[in-house]
């Protein structure tokens, strides 16, 4: 479903994998290894080589906001442009999904300034949720939250990807996390990255 050919930034290695529907694929590595970038890549947001495909359709084929929108990045700390939660939305959000992830009920009306770094990231998850992506390019989803949320959030996303066919690389620092959430798990390493085995 998402293949990656000689994806190249940077002087890292060229990178090819491929992710099927419904896998995760997670990406492990040490601080600074590249892990964000080669997020960024596939998403389209830096200057790369290669070339990446959904569904056998070219990314250099299609506008950038096409891409972008079916391939979504999540940063850890995702950016907020509107005053109010709720306007960074184009569906109104299933009372139910924010209930999941213990979000005030009203919280779409909230000034973006009094969000706390966890409510940004769960928020930043479930606006990323309503543009329906088929690839989702996880960049530490639960970095700012508690255990109990992690979980929540780790549900969400699982049920997400199994239910709409998506599928998504996960960068995380937590091995347990891999374990719970991966199948396949990738390590970036001395510029290239590497599948971990066993
Ligand atoms: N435009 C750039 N030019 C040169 N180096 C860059 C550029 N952008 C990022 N880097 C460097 O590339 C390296 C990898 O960055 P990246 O954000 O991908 O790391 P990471 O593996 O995601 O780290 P962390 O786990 O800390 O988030 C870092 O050393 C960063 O400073």
């Amino acid at each position: 479903m998402l293949k990656v050919e000689g994806l190249a930034f940077l002087d890292w290695e060229p990178v090819s994998l491929q992710v099927k529907t419904g896998e995760v694929l997670c990406v492990e590595g040490a601080s600074g290894t590249g892990k964000s970038l080669l997020l960024r890549a596939i998403a389209d947001l830096i200057p790369h080589a290669g070339e990446v495909y959904l569904d056998g359709v070219a990314c250099s084929d299609i506008s950038p906001t096409q891409w972008r929108r079916s391939v979504s990045f999540l940063s850890a700390e995702a950016l907020w442009w509107e005053d109010t939660v709720g306007a960074h939305f184009l569906e109104p959000v299933p009372a139910e999904r924010l209930q999941r992830l213990a979000l005030a009920a009203d919280c779409l009306g909230w000034e973006v300034t009094r969000l706390s770094m966890g409510e940004r990231q769960r928020l930043g998850l479930l606006r990323m949720l309503d543009r329906q992506p088929r690839v989702l390019l996880l960049d530490e989803p639960t970095s700012n939250l508690d255990a109990a949320s992690s979980q929540a959030v780790e549900d969400l996303l699982l049920e997400y990807i199994k239910s709409t066919n998506a599928c998504a690389l996960w960068v995380t620092h937590d091995h347990s996390q891999a374990a719970r959430v991966g199948g396949r798990r990738l390590r970036m390493q001395g510029r290239r990255l590497q599948e971990v085995l066993g």
